[in-house]
């Protein structure tokens, strides 16, 4: 007998996919983070075998790695909101058939070997089934004549029979094989697909979409070239089976024949409605996954809010739908097998009526009536049939829903190189990024000299982040351009951007097994002392050695509090720092000392480079070469945090109570142990002492003693000479938080060549008032463009106060 089809829906049908995995000591001298790749290459390396620490989801995924936390779906339980995100991606239709067809028929391609396997032993089983009723009768026919040879043709029967079972084993095991391969197959296909559309991209499903699209649905879609073979040969049966009929008895096969019109309406009917309910109830599924993911990636928010009854109601609201469709399917399937019911037992009566007759007036043996009887049966064998359809089907729709996930396009890369020993001078050219329907970053024209550090500022969702995925091409501008040392970053030769361009993020997901793998990841493996030396430089260092294992502590095994897995994150990007470094608000959780600290190695022990940091501490943003200050998507002004700090609106966005004024570690001079003491990072000098050893009180503010190097190359040594106006000498400490908290430091001010002789100093000249036009006349430096006038590219260039007119 052919093996009967995968089965009916309901229980058989998938219930809701279960979100899980697709398938996905320092040596005495301290080496610098440099150089970091020249280790091991890890081209192909798996992304380790470790999950994520944090769940991946969030709508900020463009210019962030996402967060532990997702908004969860808006509105009561109930039916499928139609803004959820499933529903922004084009629903399956017709227009997508030839899609699934294509992935289905690549599935085959890969299986072709196993699938013919599968169709040959189906074929020679159903071969065996058609040839038993005719030998069984002759047999019959020979036994009951007692002629002889029955014995051989007995021998014949217990052979077919034997092949049968034996044909039928060897077709369940390629089936269960060439499945197994379909659908590791799609799973490669829809998961580098995935992993190469970008965060921007993939955030258009929701992360329990895609998990059921890559899981349930591409085991499903990995069935259709099995079952195809296997329904091809289930065809063979009741074609051959009618037949074999005409050729026992054609007066007999007729009286089958007559019902058959009846048969073909009712697979029609069957596969018509079956297409439909499957459909939907695989989409329900989808949601229900997602708000599934969703809720377990905001497990804290849940708990801490005391929502879990509303949102177990919220994740099972769809089960309603979700069971009527699979009652539909079920229906569906139920009434399709009692009309075939019906039908069979009725035409194999006819069959036999008529054959009754004829064996009557002596026109067909006993055997033959055997024989026919069976003949009918096999031709009405519906049953296998409509199975088969069933998984078909199934395995189509599941198969668009994969489709959906490969029609969406990577992002396509370049072949260039960027020049060699270029600094990392970025450059954005009218970059306008619109999200959601609405712009988010309009006409940002900016230029970050190779080798300087760039604090982007503004109130929250003014577009910071999005200009730090641009900025490194974690997402691309809706119009304009992004250039990399005068390379535009789209025809940057993928492994050369992402060597060349590190990111460290607020909430890193850590990926490896073991610390010093999770800093270490990335394209490359960088030796140990490197990982050690990044470590250290972000300040990972202490807490690292107190692990168990040190660096070999399984990260399972290392609890981590949320400064901790910055600082990992932070060393990550370290390790792998490239001309440009864009860090997104990555220092957040850390305390006002490590900070600083972290600020200085990154000067001293990090490969030198560009860098962009999303700032919301005035601290951050005094230690900067420059600040980019951007409102509601537009630069307002780029230059030195002292200089704008004369400006009431610039301070206005460090009072944001989400820009950490108030608590700005900034205005801590320097608590570690063996700080120098007299330095000072430029807050409110006066508003905070330090009680840590041998720290400074603040009462040598604005003593000019900088002897931190601050985030800029070069940054620490102009301020001493050349204080200029704005820079570490306000001393100004009336506690008013619209004083100076931002002007102890004259971060980059003075050119460091010693530190970083690859930098070109004239390409440091401060701000380039030339390209803005609406630069505020008296505000040296500062380049304004709130009133949108910053028309060309907007450079540091020049005029820094206190500055020697470079940065290198
Ligand atoms: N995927 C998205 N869909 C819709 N809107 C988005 C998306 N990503 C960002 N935005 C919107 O773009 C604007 C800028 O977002 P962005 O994350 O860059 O702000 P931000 O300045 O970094 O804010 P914060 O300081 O609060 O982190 C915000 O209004 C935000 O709501």
């Amino acid at each position: 007998m052919v093996a009967p089809g995968p089965g009916a829906p309901g229980p058989g049908a998938p219930g809701p996919v279960a979100p899980g995995p697709v398938a996905p000591g320092p040596g005495a001298a301290r080496p610098a983070v440099t150089e970091p790749c020249a280790g091991k290459p890890a081209a192909g390396r798996p992304p380790a075998g470790k999950p994520p620490v944090r769940e991946p989801a969030g709508r900020k995924q463009a210019g962030r790695e996402p967060s532990g936390e997702v908004p969860p779906a808006q509105g009561p339980p109930g039916a499928i909101p139609p803004g959820e995100k499933p529903s922004a991606v084009p629903g399956p239709g017709p227009h997508e058939t030839p899609r699934a067809r294509t992935l289905l028929a690549g599935a085959a391609r890969f299986t072709l070997g196993r699938t013919l396997l599968t169709a040959l032993a189906t074929t020679a089983s159903a071969a065996a089934t058609l040839a038993l009723p005719a030998v069984l009768g002759h047999t019959l026919d020979l036994l009951l004549a007692g002629a002889g040879g029955a014995r051989g043709w007995a021998l014949l029967c217990a052979a077919l029979l034997t092949a049968e079972v034996l044909l039928d084993a060897l077709a369940a095991y390629t089936t269960g094989v060439t499945n197994a391969h379909g659908t590791a197959w799609l799973r490669r296909r829809g998961t580098a697909r995935l992993l190469a559309l970008g965060p921007h991209r993939a955030a258009r499903f929701t992360p329990g979409d895609l998990v059921t699209r890559l899981t349930g649905n591409a085991a499903e879609a990995g069935t259709v070239p099995a079952t195809a073979a296997t329904a091809a040969a289930s065809l063979v049966l009741p074609v051959g089976g009618l037949v074999a009929l005409v050729l026992v008895d054609a007066p007999t096969a007729l009286a089958f024949l007559a019902g058959v019109p009846v048969l073909v309406l009712l697979l029609r009917a069957f596969v018509r409605s079956s297409s439909d309910s499957v459909t939907r109830y695989q989409r329900i599924q989808g949601h229900i996954a997602a708000r599934l993911m969703e809720t377990l990636a905001g497990a804290r928010t849940v708990a801490a809010a005391g929502t879990a009854r509303f949102e177990h109601a919220r994740v099972l609201a769809p089960l309603a739908e979700l069971s009527a469709q699979g009652r539909r399917m079920w229906q569906v399937y139920g009434r399709a097998v009692t009309q075939g019911g019906i039908l069979v037992p009725l035409l194999t009566t006819a069959v036999l009526a008529v054959g009754g007759l004829r064996l009557t007036a002596g026109h067909l043996t006993v055997g033959e009536l055997l024989a026919a009887s069976r003949y009918a049966a096999l031709a009405a064998g519906v049953g296998a049939v409509v199975g088969q359809l069933n998984a078909l089907v199934r395995g189509r729709a599941a198969a668009r829903r994969t489709a959906e996930l490969l029609a969406v396009p990577p992002v396509p890369y370049g072949r260039e190189r960027l020049p060699r020993g270029g600094h990392g001078r970025l450059e954005l050219r009218g970059v306008t990024v619109v999200r959601g329907g609405a712009p988010v970053l309009r006409g940002v024209d900016l230029t970050v000299p190779g080798g300087a550090t760039a604090a982007v500022v503004g109130r929250s969702g003014s577009g910071k982040s999005v200009l730090a995925a641009v900025a490194g091409r974690l997402a691309d501008p809706d119009s304009g351009r992004v250039l990399l040392d005068g390379v535009p970053l789209e025809r940057v030769a993928r492994d050369e951007l992402r060597r060349e361009v590190g990111y460290a993020f607020e909430r890193p997901v850590l990926f490896g097994d073991t610390v010093g793998a999770a800093i270490g990841f990335g394209a490359c493996e960088p030796p140990r002392p490197a990982i050690a030396a990044a470590a250290r430089a972000a300040g990972a260092e202490s807490f690292v050695r107190l692990l168990p294992a040190g660096y070999d502590t399984a990260l399972a095994d290392a609890p981590l509090s949320g400064g901790e897995l910055q600082r990992l994150g932070l060393a990550r990007a370290f390790a792998h720092a490239g001309r440009l470094l864009v860090l997104d608000d990555a220092t957040s959780s850390l305390d006002s000392v490590t900070e600083l600290e972290v600020g200085r190695a990154l000067t001293r022990e990090v490969r030198a480079g560009t860098r962009l940091l999303v700032a919301h501490r005035v601290s951050s943003a005094a230690r900067a070469d420059l600040v980019v200050w951007l409102e509601d998507g537009r630069v307002r002004a780029v230059g030195p945090h002292d200089v704008l700090w004369d400006r009431p609106e610039y301070r206005a966005v460090f009072a944001d109570p989400g820009s950490g004024l108030g608590s700005d570690p900034g205005s801590v001079t320097d608590s570690g142990p063996g700080s120098e003491p007299g330095f000072a990072t430029g807050c409110d000098l006066g508003s905070v002492t330090d009680s840590g050893p041998g720290s400074a009180s603040g009462s040598d503010l604005g003593s000019g003693k900088d002897s931190g190097p601050g985030f800029g190359p070069g940054s620490a040594s102009g301020s001493v000479k050349d204080p200029g106006p704005g820079s570490a000498t306000d001393s100004e400490t009336d506690g008013d938080p619209g004083a100076d908290p931002g002007r102890g430091v004259n971060p980059g001010s003075g050119a460091d060549p010693g530190s970083h002789p690859g930098v070109d100093p004239g390409s440091h000249p401060g701000v380039d008032p030339g390209s803005h036009p609406g630069g505020v006349p008296g505000a040296p430096g500062v380049v304004d463009s709130g009133s949108g006038s910053c028309s060309g590219s907007c450079s540091c260039s020049g005029s820094r106060p206190g500055g020697s007119g470079g940065t290198a």
